[in-house]
């Protein structure tokens, strides 16, 4: 579709990028991914991190922002996190709302079997919606994730409220099982998938600001940051690193979605800051 004057197109390395404008917030997105990678709502400071030293090559996952983790979470099938994050994605329709504006975007190739679609809403806050439809004569078990890395001052001195007894997999210690107590604080590196439905509030005394992480559509959330164990991900660098903390709507290994012929799935995230 052609674009409307509130969207401008620019590159970046090999990716084209669209910046969405609208009196309530500013949206970066990159077609490669269809990826959210910068939401500023007016008189806010960016809800997302996103990495500097990321690739810009066609075929590369782009560091930071939600990048979409679909059909598969993690290694739940080939290659890891899925294939939409690699993919070209294109806008399918675009509308000035009386606060902000509504997106969607469709890859440019569908898969045969299946068909997915990203909806986006935002005003004062961003909603993320990705729904999968099975258009297979068979069933199709999904995994998947909206991988948000959210901008925080320092994740070693947030805290994440929400979690207090929710069981979690430690995937730094083979899947262990643990049960979460009170306000979660990280002081390493942190994999874990929490059994979990509701919010996830990051109280971020650096920013002074609370970011809240709402979704739908997900039994397992998240928490991801590599710690200083930086040496695999090339493309973070070790100054921006302290600055995100990845808190993903998911549905992983613990919650698996099965769709019957026709039937049809939304996940959604909705990331919305207060201040403190
Ligand atoms: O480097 P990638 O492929 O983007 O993955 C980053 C991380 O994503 C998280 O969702 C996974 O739980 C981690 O295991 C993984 O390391």
């Amino acid at each position: 579709m052609a674009l409307p004057a509130w969207i401008q197109s620019r590159r970046w390395g090999e990716h084209e990028l669209l910046e969405v404008q609208t009196e309530a917030a500013t949206l970066v997105l990159s077609l490669s991914g269809a990826q959210v990678l910068s939401f500023v709502p007016q008189g806010q400071q960016d809800l997302l991190w996103w990495s500097s030293t990321s690739l810009c090559q066609q075929g590369k996952p782009i560091r930071g922002g939600i990048p979409l983790c679909w059909p598969n979470f993690a290694d739940a099938g080939e290659p890891f996190h899925g294939t939409a994050r690699t993919r070209l994605w294109q806008l399918e329709h675009a509308q000035l709302l009386d606060v902000g504006a509504s997106l969607s975007l469709v890859p440019v190739q569908q898969d045969e079997d299946k068909a997915v679609r990203l909806q986006l809403e935002f005003g004062a806050r961003l909603s993320v919606s990705l729904t999968t439809r099975n258009l297979d004569e068979v069933p199709l078990s999904l995994t998947q994730a909206l991988h948000s890395y959210l901008r925080v001052g320092d994740w070693r001195q947030i805290s994440l409220h929400g979690l207090d007894g929710c069981l979690w997999l430690n995937k730094l210690a083979a899947g262990t099982e643990r049960r979460q107590s009170g306000a979660l604080h990280l002081a390493a590196a942190i994999d874990a998938i929490f059994q979990h439905q509701g919010a996830v509030q990051i109280r971020d005394p650096q920013l002074q600001r609370l970011l809240t992480v709402r979704k739908a559509g997900s039994g397992s959330t998240v928490v991801w940051q590599p710690g200083d164990n930086l040496a695999s991900f090339k493309d973070v660098n070790a100054a921006e690193a302290a600055h995100f903390v990845c808190v993903e709507a998911a549905n992983t290994l613990l919650d698996p979605v099965v769709l019957q012929p026709g039937q049809e799935w939304t996940l959604q995230t909705v990331l919305e800051v207060e201040g403190l």
